[in-house]
């Protein structure tokens, strides 16, 4: 096994191939959908290889064991590896895109944390003009000071007329990020999943609660003191879903027509819809429809019917679309009356109404 993993590695790490048969090698516009369709053919067999013998990628970043709050906020830390996102590029992909070369991204899925920005790239992946790197880069809020050309080199490589991407969700509540990324490219197209901050905010604390089952109650974790119905503001559950303070922060680094705001419920209710919207942005063919997606009752979500370099359908794994513990509805209403009118603020810079008041 782990041999031909190895000749593996060696044929995707090469740095060019021999020219493609006059069969494999038609005009650029062309390429992508043959190599694809292949890859359809073979994409099975060698994903089942490739998952049996890859090794776990970057641990997981550790958060510091503390009490009470300061556990909670272990949150903040990165999303759980999904086995359904591999690392790009995977043997068999960079075999076939041997020939391209690694760019920055055009386009960054910034945010936020639990608005469904998996989903969104796993989607977008089928897409033959779309090539994202699987794990989260964490570079303009992490990794910044081992500049650009390290992340280049964590990009997948890409044909002409492809588009790179890349999704990190906490981009979208770093300071420093929009200006880093004005000055890797002020171009950059940036995308948003957004979603109703009460519920994004027990979806983050469902997370942490995950990994740290003795952390105290959301309804403890929410207020600074429950009987004046005083927010903590500073619990990062609590403060990511404050949009519109974030949003603007970017605003004075890039123009809001360079901006895409992704509605997190209609991914779900609609991800085709969506999905459109998303392609449009980005420029590419609306290649991504409805065909594409079905309803798996068991899991509650829109799956896909073929997942990258693969024939078979695909959901996401058992860490999206977790159960949430039953919120104090005082607590849930308190929450909404808190969120609104920075809500209302968000649906004006954004002009789109998301329907969450
Ligand atoms: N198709 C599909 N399948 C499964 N889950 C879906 C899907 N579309 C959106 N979602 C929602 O995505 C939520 C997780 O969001 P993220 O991927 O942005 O989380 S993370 O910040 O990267 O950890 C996750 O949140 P939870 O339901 O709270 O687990 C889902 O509601």
């Amino acid at each position: 096994g782990a041999q031909l993993f190895a000749a593996l590695r060696a044929i995707s790490d090469a740095p060019s191939l021999p020219p493609l048969p006059p069969s494999l090698n038609p005009p650029p516009e062309k390429r992508n959908a043959k190599l694809f369709s292949w890859l359809d053919l073979t994409g099975t067999f060698f994903i089942g290889i490739i998952k049996i013998l890859k090794t776990p990628g970057r641990p997981e970043v550790t958060t510091p064991l503390a009490a009470g709050k300061e556990m909670a906020e272990g949150a903040a830390s990165t999303e759980e590896r999904s086995p359904e996102a591999p690392d790009s590029p995977s043997p068999i992909s960079s075999f076939f895109s041997g020939s391209g070369s690694k760019q920055l991204p055009q386009a960054i899925i910034i945010g936020v944390k639990k608005g469904g920005t998996r989903a969104l790239l796993e989607f977008l992946r089928v897409h033959p003009d779309v090539r994202a790197v699987g794990a989260e880069p964490h570079f303009f809020d992490r990794s910044y000071d081992k500049g650009l050309a390290w992340y280049r080199d964590l990009m997948p490589r890409t044909l002409d007329g492809q588009i790179t991407m890349e999704k990190t969700p906490s981009y979208f509540v770093t300071r420093e990020a929009p200006a880093r990324i004005s000055a890797m490219s002020k171009d950059t197209k940036l995308i948003v999943v957004v979603r109703d901050p009460v519920t994004r905010a027990i979806s983050d604390y469902t997370q942490t609660l995950s990994k740290r089952p003795d952390i105290p109650t959301f309804e403890s974790l929410t207020f600074k003191n429950r009987t004046t119905g005083l927010i903590d503001t500073s619990w990062s559950a609590i403060q990511i879903g404050i949009y519109a303070k974030h949003l603007e922060h970017w605003l004075r680094h890039f123009p809001i027509r360079q901006m895409l705001f992704v509605s997190g419920e209609r991914l779900i209710s609609d991800p085709a819809g969506e999905l459109g919207r998303v392609q449009d942005f980005l420029g590419l063919k609306r290649i991504i429809t409805d065909k594409h997606f079905y309803f798996n009752k068991t899991k509650g979500f829109p799956c896909l019917k073929k997942a990258e370099g693969s024939s078979r359908p695909h959901c996401l794994g058992k860490t999206k679309g977790r159960t949430h513990p039953e919120i104090d509805r005082e607590v849930v209403r308190r929450l909404r009356e808190f969120y609104r009118p920075f809500n209302l603020k968000f649906y004006q810079m954004t002009g789109h109404d998301f329907g969450w008041d």
